[in-house]
């Protein structure tokens, strides 16, 4: 007997250690294999009592028939005395089969009567202790129908390198928290508010952009107001520099005429915007970098308030019609908040692509990300300044995520920059008003 009882110890811990081993050095093909099927089990088991505690349920009147009046008691509804009464039972919501994804399981919830996703987010924390899991998300694909998407651990903690980014105008800066890839498509969300507390990740994002694009036939220009000291680096692969207000401003003026140039293109051409020109007649499309936004509004003084006016009116101008004529913008900022003025909220409005890192004051969280869902104020709120570079991100699809740039250091944009140095078209070349230049003419000149 006892020496079973020890075959039967080895036995286990044999298989014990093996798991162990296997979840560590491939977890994907653990999770699929071991750690789903077990999760999905345990979710539809205990669904009733955790929906319950979650405040998901309803009372609904049943007919209740029971052979033994006392069994009723131990399904957790309630006690019945004679065999067939009416009585008042917690209904849960419907729950189909949970359905596994790269770091957990997404399952789909018929809500009762009455019920709104809103109720689900708001029992979303309390779903995500009960299963002890990192998160869990809801959507809602159809009225009465809604999705929760559960992470089991937090996918950002640790992410790969950045890839190449073959596509013109797209970066793929990241991933998201449900493991795809984080994209930021100049071509589908043409202008980005990038908003964060001071080593919250922001540069680091700027610099995966540039280490993105650096390889692409695009022109870069940079609006550095930290004096210089974020892209002056990067100088070889931009082609114009700003690094005060009135330096920005004279560049403001120049994109102002290269969108008044391309428009008269296009409109002698016969197309809507820059993309429905031949190859050969196509100008190089421009990426504007802005850091340190809020330096652009700030007013010492009421002589400045003019410069500012001008600024402010000339970046609107490029944010409201650039789309079209290929300027795209990403701008920076530890606080974008309406003090600042009119034209920073005119500004956010024209910006779709929105980036909210680990914020400090409220206000910016809202003004970055108020319009969408509440409950992605509150992750922004929450983003520990233990992992920098995860944002909440809103952009392509409508819908926000949490997200993780890929960490690329200031050396690493630094050599793409020196190594891509001569595909940078001079700022001369861009602006003059030539029809017909493509990029190919802009390196030759
Ligand atoms: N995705 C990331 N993964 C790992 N480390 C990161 C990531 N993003 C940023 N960091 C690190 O966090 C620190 C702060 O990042 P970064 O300089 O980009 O912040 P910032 O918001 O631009 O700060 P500041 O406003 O002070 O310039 C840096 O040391 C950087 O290496």
């Amino acid at each position: 007997m006892f020496e079973r009882l020890l075959w039967l110890a080895l036995a286990a811990t044999v298989v014990a250690t093996l798991l162990l081993c296997w979840r560590r050095w491939h977890r994907p093909s653990f999770w699929f294999v071991v750690g789903y099927p077990l999760a999905a089990i345990t979710v539809r088991a205990t669904w009733r009592k955790v929906a319950l505690g979650c405040g998901l349920t309803k009372k609904r009147q049943r007919f209740w028939f029971t052979t033994v009046p006392g069994l009723i008691s131990s399904t957790g509804t309630v006690r019945v005395r004679r065999r067939f009464q009416r009585v008042t039972v917690d209904t849960k919501p419907w729950m189909w089969l949970p359905l596994p994804t790269r770091h957990g399981w997404r399952v789909t919830v018929h809500t009762l009567e009455g019920q709104v996703p809103g109720d689900y987010s708001a029992a979303a924390e309390r779903l995500a202790h009960s299963w002890g899991v990192h998160a869990v998300r809801v959507s809602s694909p159809r009225p009465g129908r809604v999705v929760l998407a559960v992470t089991v651990r937090d996918p950002l903690v640790r992410i790969d390198d950045l890839p190449p980014s073959p596509d013109l105008l797209k970066v793929t800066v990241g991933r998201l928290e449900t493991g795809h890839p984080w994209e930021i498509d100049f071509r589908t969300v043409p202008h980005w508010l990038n908003a964060g507390a001071t080593q919250s990740g922001k540069s680091n994002l700027a610099n995966a952009l540039i280490v993105g694009l650096a390889p692409q036939p695009v022109a870069l220009v940079g609006f550095d107001l930290k004096g210089g000291v974020e892209f002056t680096p990067y100088a070889p692969r931009l082609s114009a520099l700003a690094t005060s207000r009135t330096e920005c401003a004279d560049l403001l003026d120049d994109l102002v005429a290269l969108m008044a140039d391309r428009m008269e293109t296009c409109r002698d051409a016969g197309a809507r915007n820059i993309w429905q020109l031949d190859d050969h007649d196509r100008p190089v499309p421009v990426v504007v970098l802005v850091d340190e936004l809020a330096e652009l509004y700030l007013m010492a003084d009421k002589s400045e308030k003019d410069e500012i006016a001008r600024t402010s009116t000339a970046l609107l101008r490029v944010a409201q019609l650039g789309r079209a004529f290929g300027i795209y913008l990403f701008c920076c900022g530890q606080r974008i908040g309406s003090d600042l003025g009119p034209g920073v909220t005119a500004l956010r409005a024209q910006c779709s692509g929105r980036v909210c890192h680990r914020v400090n004051d409220p206000e910016t969280a809202t003004m970055t990300l108020g319009d969408l869902d509440p409950a992605a104020l509150v992750s922004a709120r929450a983003i520990p300044a233990e992992t920098p570079g995860v944002a909440i991100v809103a952009g392509q699809d409508g819908q926000w995520y949490r997200a993780r740039s890929f960490y690329v250091s200031e050396a690493t944009a630094e050599y793409a920059a020196q190594r891509h140095a001569y595909l940078t078209p001079s700022w001369a070349a861009v602006t003059a008003p030539r029809v017909g230049d493509t990029v190919r003419d802009l390196h030759v000149a």
